[in-house]
C-alpha cells in the first residue's frame, strides 16, 4: 500500500501571488516579493557568503523540479539553477485563504480554505484592549503585562527581558498574523505556569477569531536571553474535517513533525514528535523507514521561517536550505516503491524584503516517487486532495487532485 510523506518548509514561498499588492510589509506591498528567488539572486551575486560560498546550491530539490517551479510560480527563468530533465514533479501553488499566515497556508493545504477574517491588533500602543489585559493579568496571578505591542520576538526579550525579570509580568505581543503571544523565562516565571497561561487564556481570544496564542519561553540573562524550542501554539479549532481526519477516518495511521499537531489542534493525528529543526529530520528520516503501509506523516519545518524569514538573514536561510537539501538527499534514496513524498510551503517570507514579516507569495510543490513532469498552476487545496487521492482515501475539501 502507498504511503504520503507531506513536508512543508515554512516560509519556502516562490513569489508571483496574483493579490500580492494587497499586503504589506511596514506599509509597502508584497508585490515582487519572492522568498526563494531572492536568495538564489543574493547567493549569485555574492551577497550570501557567511558561513557558506557561492551559488545557491540545493542539488536533491533542485533536480526534482524546485527551480522549475520557481520559475513557473514567479515568472522569471533562474540561469543556470534548473537541470535539464528533472525527475520529479513540479507545480506552483496558489492560496484563496485571506490570510498569510501558517494556520491559513496549512489549513488549505490540507483541503480547507479559511472561511473567516482572523482578528488582528492595532498597530498602536497598548495593542491590547484592557479586558484582555485583565485576563491576561487574572489568569496569571499578576499585577500587569510588559511589551502590549507590536514586536519581533527575539527584539522583545532583548528589550524586555531584565523587566520581566525583575516584575515576573509576562512580555505579551502581537504581529501582522492573529496571534497573541506570550514570552516568558523558564525558569523564573516557569515553562508549565506559561503553558497553563496560554492554554487557560487561548479560547477566550478563539471567541474573537483570534488564530492563535502562542508560548515563546526563554531563558538565559540580561544581554543573551534566547528562546527555547518549547514554543506552543493553541489554535483555533478547525470547522471541518482535514486531510489527517480523512486518513485517520480510513483507520490509517497519521504522524505530525513539528508544529503539525499545534496547527491541527491535533484533529486527526495519532503520534506527535517534535524538536528543532535537525531533530526533526531525524524524526523524518526514522519515520521513512517506520511508518506503517497507508500511513500520512505531515512534517513542518519551521525555522527557515522564525530563525531566517523574520530575521531577514539572507545567508542563514540560504544555509538552512542548503543543510535541509543534504538530508533530503540521504532520505530520499530510502523512499520505499509506492511512496510519494511532496515539498511544498504555507506562505513567504522573503528575507531580502521590508519589515520583519511574511510575504503574500505562491508556492512550489514538488515531488519525488511519481516520475516527472509538470502539474502545473495549482491550488493550495489541490495538494490535500492529490495526498488524498495518492492514499486512496476520500477528500472532502473542495481541492482536485493533480496527480
Ligand atoms: O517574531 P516572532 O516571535 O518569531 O513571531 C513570529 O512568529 C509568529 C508565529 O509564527 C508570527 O506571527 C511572527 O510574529
Ligand atoms: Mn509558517
Ligand atoms: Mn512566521
Amino acid at each position: 500500500m502507498s504511503r504520503a510523506f507531506l513536508v512543508v518548509l515554512d516560509s519556502v514561498g516562490i513569489g508571483g501571488a496574483p493579490d500580492a499588492d494587497q499586503y504589506f510589509n511596514d506599509g509597502l506591498p508584497d508585490t515582487g516579493a519572492c522568498t526563494l528567488g531572492h536568495i538564489a539572486d543574493a547567493c549569485a551575486q555574492g551577497r550570501s557568503d557567511d558561513g557558506r560560498q557561492g551559488p545557491l546550491h540545493l542539488p536533491h530539490m533542485g533536480a526534482l523540479g524546485l527551480f522549475h517551479a520557481l520559475e513557473l510560480g514567479c515568472g522569471t527563468p533562474k540561469a543556470g539553477l534548473c537541470p535539464a530533465s528533472p525527475t520529479g514533479r513540479w507545480g506552483a501553488a496558489t492560496e484563496v485563504s485571506k490570510g498569510k499566515d501558517t494556520p491559513s497556508g496549512h489549513w488549505e493545504l490540507a483541503g480547507l480554505p479559511v472561511p473567516w477574517d482572523w482578528h488582528y491588533f492595532p498597530k498602536t500602543t497598548p495593542a491590547f484592549p484592557q479586558e484582555i489585559t485583565d485576563l491576561v493579568c487574572e489568569i496569571a496571578g499578576v499585577d500587569g503585562i510588559l511589551g502590549n505591542c507590536h514586536g519581533s520576538g527575539t527584539a522583545m526579550i532583548d528589550v524586555y527581558g531584565e523587566e520581566h525579570l525583575k516584575t515576573g509580568y509576562p512580555i505579551c505581543y502581537t504581529s501582522v498574523d492573529s496571534v497573541f503571544q506570550i514570552a516568558a523565562h523558564e525558569e523564573t516565571f516557569g515553562l508549565n505556569r506559561l503553558l497553563q497561561l496560554c492554554e487557560t487564556l487561548a479560547p477566550h481570544l478563539h471567541k474573537l477569531r483570534l488564530g492563535r496564542v502562542i508560548a515563546r519561553p526563554f531563558v538565559g540573562g540580561p544581554g543573551n536571553f534566547i528562546r527555547t524550542p518549547n514554543r506552543h501554539d493553541y489554535a483555533m479549532a478547525l470547522p471541518a474535517p482535514v486531510l489527517t481526519n480523512w486518513v485517520q477516518d480510513a483507520g490509517r495511521r497519521v504522524y505530525a513533525v513539528g508544529k503539525i499537531g499545534d496547527i491541527f489542534s491535533m484533529t486527526g493525528i495519532d503520534e506527535v514528535r517534535k524538536g528543532p529543526d535537525e531533530v526533526l529530520m531525524r524524526h523524518l528520516s526514522d519515520l521513512v523507514d517506520e511508518a506503517e503501509d497507508g500511513s500520512l506523516t505531515f512534517a513542518n519545518f519551521v525555522e527557515f521561517d522564525s530563525l531566517y524569514g523574520h530575521r531577514r538573514d539572507i545567508a542563514g536561510y540560504a544555509r538552512h536550505l542548503e543543510w535541509f537539501d543534504a538530508e533530503l538527499g540521504k532520505l530520499l534514496a530510502r523512499l520505499r516503491p509506492g511512496d510519494m513524498l511532496l515539498l511544498t510551503a504555507d506562505h513567504g517570507n522573503d528575507p531580502s524584503w521590508h519589515g520583519s514579516d511574511h510575504t503574500r507569495e505562491r508556492v512550489p510543490v514538488v515531488i519525488a516517487g511519481l516520475g516527472a513532469g509538470s502539474v502545473g498552476q495549482v491550488g493550495f487545496v489541490d495538494v490535500g486532495a492529490s495526498i488524498a487521492a495518492h492514499l486512496g482515501v476520500p477528500s472532502q475539501g473542495p481541492g482536485k487532485s493533480f496527480l
